[in-house]
């Protein structure tokens, strides 16, 4: 509710105000510092007011706090928005880290495959579930978006914990009919279809607040024509996200065509199947044709740019400046397990790297700017997921989702040698930080890390 005058105290109470520096993204800017603010979440966890510190008496008349409820930041410390894991395999989590040794195909049929099989047993799946979502938070990651395998009840359980942790997630129960090398570990059309529609309708009755479906065909690979028809339909049919991977590797890609010979390109299979919509995520996209790229400009489906698992793989480079100037919407992924880090920040520092090759390889090329990553990590992950209404930076009205950094952390990775401008820290956090300096983690103004339990091991 909007506070009708600057001395009614506002009868929407604010639940907690911090003063100090905020960084954040915009569409025009991608790094905007505001120092000495004041920013108000209220109740239902958004934001309800960020101004100058200067009007934090006037700000305490119109929303009723007193001086001690705010919380004032140190020199040191900034608030940015939560990062954004626009592609992660749940499921892969038990494994990352290792198993990098094989290009993508065969790296499917030796090591990811016969792990996603293990998730029938619900036992496994809530202790790898538990560890991966609670790591991504400790590592700032506020929104994920989930693949998990093909089992249905243990998807459920993904977001079931994922809602319990207070992560915002997109959760996908994966879909595949193809599938030579692991017996068992594919479904029939029917059942991907039918099992696809009892997962949406399962999770969306729990009313999680901030935990949705994604229809999630594994990739054109692993479906046949008649399921991506079924799942586009089905995504149609219900208003819900889509997500999978596109043109990550020459013998992937090579394989679509020779599978797919009736389509003028891997991007036309998606878009006749319906699974291109402005709430579709595509993985890596390292190969996609400058007509592709119109084609995700103009259905509004965007890219997840995973940086280390393109290299660890062996599979490509993205050029994301293309990407930036054909206007399609982009985010960062980590890819967990073909990306081994399950840190948006180590995405934030291998995509710098990537486009640094590039400028190698191309000394034309322009290489990105760490604020123009920073946006990548935080805004445009909320764009590429379509929830950008919702979150992504420190607009009134968004929910509070939020890092507050202490980059002086005891303890911590880095030194600062002296006093140094805001912009400084943050490069500094981007390029050499980690969850020793996350101290705090906020979804929709709720504080979910540091966690209110300790897990063990
Ligand atoms: O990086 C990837 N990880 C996967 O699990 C996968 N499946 C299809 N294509 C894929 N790419
Ligand atoms: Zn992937």
């Amino acid at each position: 509710m909007e506070p009708s005058n600057e001395t009614t105290v506002c009868n929407h109470p604010v639940k907690h105000i911090f003063r100090g520096t905020f960084v954040h993204s915009t569409q025009d800017t991608p790094l905007k510092i505001l120092e000495d603010n004041v920013l108000g979440v209220d109740d239902d966890g958004k934001i309800a007011f960020i101004e100058s510190g200067k009007d934090v008496v006037s700000l305490s008349h119109k929303w009723g706090f007193k001086a001690s409820d705010v919380k004032q930041l140190e020199l040191h410390e900034f608030i940015m928005p939560g990062l954004v894991d626009t592609h992660i395999h749940a499921s892969q989590y038990s494994y990352t880290g290792t198993a990098l040794d094989l290009p993508l195909l065969q790296w499917l049929n030796t090591y990811t495959f016969p792990v996603e099989a293990k998730y029938k047993d619900l036992t496994f799946a809530d202790n790898v579930y538990n560890k991966v979502v609670r790591r991504t938070l400790m590592n700032g990651t506020t929104t994920a978006c989930y693949f998990a395998t093909i089992h249905t009840d243990a998807s459920l359980l993904l977001g079931e914990i994922a809602n319990k942790l207070g992560q915002r997630a997109l959760v996908g129960k994966v879909c595949m009919n193809c599938n030579n090398a692991v017996e068992h570990y594919k479904e029939s059309t029917e059942e991907s279809s039918e099992e696809t529609k009892r997962f949406i309708h399962e999770l969306l009755k729990k009313k999680y607040p901030h935990v949705r479906p994604v229809v999630t065909p594994r990739f054109a690979l692993s479906c046949c024509s008649a399921l991506m028809r079924d799942l586009g339909d089905i995504a149609k049919n219900n208003n819900l996200h889509i997500q999978s991977h596109i043109s990550e590797n020459k013998e992937e890609c090579e394989a679509v065509k020779q599978l797919f010979p009736e389509f003028e390109s891997y991007t036309d299979v998606y878009l006749k199947h319906n699974l291109l919509t402005d709430k579709t995520v595509m993985a890596h996209g390292c190969y996609l044709s400058d007509a592709e790229l119109q084609v995700f400009r103009d259905t509004g489906a965007s890219i997840s740019h995973c940086p280390n698992s393109n290299i660890s793989i062996c599979s490509g480079l993205l050029d994301v400046r293309n990407v930036l100037n054909h206007k399609v919407k982009i985010g960062l992924g980590t890819d967990v397990a073909g990306g081994y880090s399950p840190s948006i920040l180590d995405a934030i520092r291998r995509a710098l790297d990537s486009s640094k090759v590039l400028t190698i390889q191309d000394p034309s090329h322009q290489t990105l700017t760490f604020e123009e990553v920073f946006r990548l990590a935080t805004l445009g992950g909320s764009q590429a997921l379509s929830l950008d209404s919702e979150t992504g930076n420190f607009e009134v009205g968004k929910d509070f989702d939020a890092l507050l950094v202490n980059v002086c952390a005891p303890e911590g990775p880095m030194d600062i040698c002296g006093p140094e401008p805001p912009k400084v820290l943050l490069e500094k956090f981007l390029n050499l930080g980690d969850d020793r300096n996350i101290r705090e983690v906020y979804v929709a103004g709720r504080r979910v890390v540091p966690f209110a339990e300790t897990a063990s091991c």
